[in-house]
């Protein structure tokens, strides 16, 4: 049957699924830090401080003195094609973009900054997505990261008229198809140093102490993660936390602390894994890589690597292939 003339043009239907980050600053220099910060750290799902008294507290203190040290932090990072993480993400994106068939549409989107998750929403409605995937690659929920995407997203949706089916990936901390991907990955990594590491850790973002009392389950992930990753790869690994911001607890043990005092310890040669980050970053390639090399030396360590992320690389690709297409079952056709 024929729409009427003044019909909506009615586009193919087809299923889309958004792979989503954190975001990046749009360039290394301070003013584009700065709206970056500004956009991230107003989240209440990311500072849990009643707005007013934080917003003075960010538009003062933080907001005139962070953008120039953390746009000297990326500038050290930085890539011919951008902030690291946008690169990857963009590549993940790419990498798995053929693999469900003709009617799946792969994008990706960033929680702060761009591509906005507003726009890649609407662009996929657009082009006929009627049930869509929301993949916010955060392998251990956290409401300061995974929640506040999938918020973004409804937020959008608030908007539309005819809104589109929505599921959401559940945390994959623990899924047999990711601890292999990482098993995969630590092997390689390791293989491919000129030393055998005395130590390896596992090195999580933190997160203020009080979330975990607040029942957030993103310290039981991280753990978990860690001990299957372990597990499989029949070694020990240290867990730490990294990045601490401001001035409440944070998770224990830190990252920057335990470096410090491993040499004393005689664990003299450390490599890294951070498998909480789907993509290299600036946390990973600038706070672990290069400071985190500085405060090991300085501490009397000799040797020290930081292995690479998931990112594009063929497992981490395989991953992200296989807890899709389970998240799509009864959408598409089983392959
Ligand atoms: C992987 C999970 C992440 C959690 C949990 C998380 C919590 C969290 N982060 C901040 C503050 C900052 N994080 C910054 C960078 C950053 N954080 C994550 C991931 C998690 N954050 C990523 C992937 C990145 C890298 C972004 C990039 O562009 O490469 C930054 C910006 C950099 C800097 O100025 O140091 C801040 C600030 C808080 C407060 C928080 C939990 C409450
Ligand atoms: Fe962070
Ligand atoms: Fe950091």
């Amino acid at each position: 049957m024929t729409p009427p003339p003044n019909h909506p043009a009615i586009p193919p239907r087809k299923v889309g699924v958004l792979l989503i980050n954190l975001g990046t600053p749009d360039a290394a220099e301070p003013r584009a830090v700065r709206r970056y910060l500004a956009e991230f750290l107003s989240d209440r799902r990311v500072v849990e401080i009643p707005q007013l008294i934080w917003q003075p507290i960010l538009r003062g203190a933080i907001l005139t003195t962070r953008p120039k040290k953390s746009a000297h932090a990326y500038a050290q990072v930085w890539t011919e094609h951008g902030s690291p993480l946008a690169a990857i993400t963009r590549a993940q994106a790419e990498g798995i973009r053929h693999a469900f068939g003709p009617g799946v549409l792969v994008d990706h989107a960033m929680r702060y900054g761009n591509p906005s998750i507003g726009d890649r929403l609407r662009a996929m409605k657009d082009a006929g997505c009627e049930r869509i995937l929301l993949a916010p690659l955060y392998p251990q929920y956290c409401a300061a990261t995974t929640a506040t995407a999938n918020d973004k997203a409804f937020l959008t949706l608030a908007a539309m008229r005819w809104q589109p089916a929505i599921r959401t990936l559940p945390p994959y901390h623990d899924d047999p198809a990711y601890i292999d991907a990482l098993k995969q990955s630590v092997e390689q990594g390791l293989a491919a140093l000129d030393f055998e590491p005395d130590a390896v850790l596992a090195s999580f973002h933190g997160m203020p102490q009080r979330t975990l009392e607040l029942g957030d389950p993103y310290h039981c992930h991280c753990r978990k993660t860690a001990r299957l990753l372990s597990e499989a790869l029949g070694r020990e690994l240290l867990v730490t936390f990294q990045s601490r911001f401001g001035r409440a607890k944070w998770l224990e043990p830190a990252t920057d602390t335990v470096l410090e005092g491993l040499p004393a310890r005689g664990i003299k040669s450390v490599a890294l894994v951070a498998p909480g980050f789907s993509a290299d970053c600036v946390e990973t390639l600038e706070e672990l890589a290069i400071r985190g090399r500085e405060t090991f030396e300085h501490s009397d360590g000799e040797r020290f690597a930081v292995l690479p992320c998931l990112n594009a690389s063929e497992p981490g690709l395989q991953m992200l292939r296989s807890i899709v297409q389970r998240e799509l079952a009864g959408w598409i056709d089983a392959p």
